[in-house]
């Protein structure tokens, strides 16, 4: 009940955000354009092209709110805070406190790409940015750039793969290591991921959950993330087996991680974007209660490693 007047809420803002945003100019081929649909949330502009008023309904009725970062709901974070530097040049120097301890990730306003060569998620390996607990400048600081968000031109359309809505680099290319989006939603806990994700199949709706999985010693922590209906542009983003994303799990001012996605390769203008669901992991060996009756989704990456079905986390 609570969660049904929270929805009712939230989607009247989002009807008022959109339409207030929609100045729509109508393009010379007819496709209609939204400028931002993060209406400024974002410090670029995230358009939106569509083809009919009717598309872009269909995406009304299941998007509700768009959000930078990821927003925890109630009683699904039981982390804390981890310790900041106390850098007066502005972590310009090796001794910050923060990347002696944690690593140095960032070269150049990107990802070093010697981490790009592995499989991060297998690897266990996971990004700390200077965070609200540092002495460094947040606009100066070289170990920070997933939490300012979106830094360059994307648009989201109709993909012809037949995935439904995409997005695509817009204006300029992208490069290697470059930070591209967060995959940002609610954070939810295991028995409310596996609830919401019963309750979306009942009713045929797409799966957008994002399980992310950390071996710690014999643990597994696991974040859901799911921004079906509060997210960014991430949830946007399709899946590929040959992909052009990779995944980075990263902290910057909690312990939950957020999945950061970055440049695998450089990518040309108009170019799809897309990561693989499963992080590149294909082992299922920490899942324990395993349902082996789910029909699995085809996959249309059109990729000439395509596995044939998209990933799934047979523990929801
Ligand atoms: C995170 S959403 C991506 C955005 C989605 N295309 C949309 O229109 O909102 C994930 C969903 O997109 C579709 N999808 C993404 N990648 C796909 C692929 N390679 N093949 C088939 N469907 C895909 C599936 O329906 C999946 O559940």
């Amino acid at each position: 009940m609570i969660n049904k007047l929270y929805f009712h809420h939230v989607s009247f803002m989002f009807f008022r955000i959109f339409f207030f945003n929609m100045t729509g100019s109508l393009k010379e081929n007819r496709r209609l354009i939204i400028e931002d649909i993060s209406n400024g949330l974002e410090k670029f502009p995230i358009s939106l092209i569509y083809d009919d008023i009717k598309e872009f309904e269909e995406l009304q009725n299941i998007f509700h709110k768009y959000v930078v970062n990821c927003v925890t709901v109630p009683g699904a974070d039981s982390s804390s805070y981890y310790d900041g530097c106390d850098c007066k040049d502005d972590c310009k120097s090796e001794d910050c406190g923060c990347k002696s301890i944690h690593g140095f990730f960032y070269i150049s306003r990107g990802l070093n790409p010697i981490f790009l060569q592995s499989n991060s998620i297998a690897s266990n390996i996971s990004i700390y940015e200077c965070n609200s607990n540092c002495s460094c400048s947040p606009d100066k600081c070289p170990n920070r750039l997933v939490q300012h968000g979106v830094s360059l031109p994307l648009q989201i359309f109709k993909s012809d793969s037949g995935c439904g809505w995409g997005v695509r680099s817009h204006t300029r290319r992208i490069r290697k290591g470059e930070f591209v989006c967060e995959y940002a939603g609610e954070i939810i806990k295991t028995d409310e991921a596996k609830h919401r994700w019963i309750m979306a199949k009942e009713i045929n709706e797409d799966n957008y959950i994002l399980c992310l999985r950390e071996h710690v010693k014999d643990r597994v922590l696991r974040t859901n993330i799911d921004p079906i209906h509060i997210g960014n542009i991430g949830r946007f983003i399709n899946h590929s087996c040959d992909p052009n994303l990779q995944i980075f799990l990263t902290r910057i001012n909690s312990l939950i991680p957020t999945a950061a996605l970055f440049a695998k390769k450089d990518i040309g203008v108009n170019e799809e974007l897309s990561f693989d669901y499963a992080g590149g992991v294909n082992d299922n060996s920490d899942i324990q209660e395993i349902n082996i009756n789910v029909e699995r989704k085809k996959c249309l990456c059109g990729s000439q490693y395509c596995k044939g079905f998209l990933p799934f986390d047979l523990s929801l």
